[in-house]
């Protein structure tokens, strides 16, 4: 496993920040600069909850996963639950953060059903971490404002008739790390490529899995407008959104009503706003004026959360590879492209609940360096990626599914490689085990299927068979016109089921239609 070097926040933040002072034109908005700022709400990967010892098992029946604590009953007191709090710092060290070595919880007080107690522990006045930044491709950098710890709100759901809601306290009190940006985004799509840098981050150090639509990252947009050589506009804040997609199309809404507004004079009111996912446009949820007073005060039955420095160079040290160390090495250690290595990249592992120390594992990267040790990374990059990532996505089945074996994709390939099999039988014999998630040996299923590759004797009857199948095609081969042996060759593919080496029945044809070359 790789150590990645812990940088303080404050040393690396400026080597690849925009400038704020530089104006973002977009052609989608002439005159106008966007300015975003993203706050991400993140599951934490624990198996405990962040203050009572309830499982996190949010598959199980409604309030099945609920203490005494977790239902606020009076009395309850809460108790820190130091894996929230290893994970977290894992996350902060990956992004330079600067943890910070005393941090405190405060309480913020709101009431809705899905806040048993009437309010939230969170970390509003002293953040875990401070600082840091997110490499998010082509030389850019988003930084970060902070990262706090806080509780999650338990589930309400709505009859159809809108008249009962229904809770479910499994959720409530799970831990939730709050990452806050900095407004350095100026683009719908730069936004995107944040949040997904942050989910391969997330996963990469086994804080959470960062699973949009099962709500694991749920994401609330900040956006204004400026035009040049002014200050940022004001913002609003569409909350909650829960797909990168939609994510995206919210800000290019708020932009154009921002501009809109702008250009006929109305200045942009503060608002928080919801997102309407079936007309791509945010709504009003309340102005400035109706915003909640949150009457935020320590919790005083939480002392000061204080780390010290063994701790946190304790968890520096078992530290894996990053992501944008490792969207690097993977292109020049194997000379695969930026697309290869984003779809590599992209693929979730699917590992169970809890960091193990060992997040990367199940990964389709892991899977796809084994297999191109000793061979051709650039074949084994596309038959994981074109062949066995898309078969699988065909059949609706995740990567961790895959019943493929390292060992037998390496032998797939070299028997590829020796001509045993064709491009075209190596593909049916993977997708006959994908289908039938057969253990039998591959050289036993390629004669069960009949799958090696023609010899030249059978090469030659098949050929002889195309010319005769194929009179009139052979003909005009004959007087010359070789670009019809294709059609030849075609037909010897099929009749030979794929087994049939294509150049080879191309050469095999010439041989026979036309005069030797002297
Ligand atoms: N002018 C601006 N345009 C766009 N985004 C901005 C602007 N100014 C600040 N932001 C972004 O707004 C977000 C503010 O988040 P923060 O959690 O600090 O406060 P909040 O939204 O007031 O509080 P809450 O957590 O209760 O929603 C940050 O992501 C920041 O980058
Ligand atoms: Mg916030
Ligand atoms: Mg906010």
């Amino acid at each position: 496993m790789l150590r990645i070097p812990v940088g303080r926040a404050t040393a690396s933040r400026c080597c690849h920040r925009r400038d704020l002072a530089t104006f973002a034109s977009d052609p989608r908005w002439p005159g106008w600069q966007a300015v975003i700022g993203i706050e991400v709400h993140v599951q934490i990967k624990s198996r405990a909850k962040l203050f009572s010892q309830t499982r996190t098992a949010f598959d199980q029946p409604p309030n099945t996963q609920v203490s005494l604590f977790d239902a606020a009953f009076p009395g309850t007191l809460p108790n820190l639950n130091i894996k929230c709090v290893e994970l977290a710092v894992r996350t902060a060290l990956a992004m330079g953060s600067d943890v910070q070595k005393r941090s405190t919880f405060d309480r913020k007080h709101y009431f809705y059903p899905d806040l048993p107690s009437g309010y939230q522990i969170t970390q509003k006045y002293a953040p875990l971490a401070m600082g840091g930044q997110v490499f998010i491709g082509q030389g850019r950098t988003v930084s970060i404002e902070q990262i706090q710890l806080e509780q999650d709100t338990a589930k309400s759901t709505k009859s159809i008739s809108g008249t009962v809601t229904r809770l479910d306290l499994n959720r409530a009190g799970a831990a939730l790390m709050e990452i806050v940006s900095r407004p350095d985004m100026r683009t719908p799509e730069e936004a995107g490529a944040y949040v997904r840098a942050l989910q391969a981050l997330l996963r990469a150090v086994g804080a959470s899995d960062g699973n949009m639509e099962q709500g694991s990252l749920r994401c609330d947009v900040n956006v204004s407008v400026n035009r040049k050589d002014e200050p940022f506009g004001t913002r609003c804040e569409v909350k909650n959104l829960n797909s990168v997609r939609f994510l995206m199309s919210a800000i290019l809404s708020e932009v154009r009503r921002h501009t809109a507004l702008l250009d006929a004079g109305c200045p942009v009111p503060q608002e928080t706003r919801g997102f309407d996912q079936d007309r791509a446009e945010t709504f009003l949820l309340r102005t400035k004026e109706d915003a909640p007073d949150y009457r935020y005060m320590p919790d005083s039955n939480l002392p000061p959360l204080l780390l010290t420095q063994d701790y946190i160079s304790a968890i520096a040290a078992t530290m894996p590879e990053l992501p944008s160390a490792l969207y690097a090495r993977l292109q020049s250690q194997y000379g695969i492209s930026a697309r290869d290595t984003e779809v590599l990249m992209s693929i979730e592992s699917g590992s169970d609940m809890g960091y193990d120390g060992e997040a990367e594992k199940g990964s389709a990267v892991n899977y796809f360096e084994q297999v191109a040790d000793g061979g051709d990374p650039k074949v084994a990059a596309n038959w994981i990626i074109h062949e066995l990532l898309g078969q699988l996505a065909f059949r609706n089945e995740s990567f961790h599914t895959n019943p493929v074996s390292v060992e037998t994709m390496r032998e797939l390939l070299a028997l590829l490689h020796d001509g045993t099999l064709t491009g075209t039988s190596a593909k049916t014999l993977l997708r006959h085990i994908l289908q039938t998630r057969t253990q039998i040996p591959l050289t036993q299923l390629i004669d069960e299927m009949s799958l090696r590759t023609a010899s030249s004797t059978s090469l030659k009857s098949l050929c002889e068979a195309a010319v005769s199948a194929l009179p009139r095609e052979s003909d005009v081969i004959r007087k010359g016109n070789e670009k019809v042996v294709m059609k030849l060759v075609g037909h010897v593919m099929k009749a030979s089921r794929g087994t049939a080496n294509a150049r080879a029945a191309a050469d095999m044809l010439r041989e026979i239609l036309l005069p030797p070359k002297l």
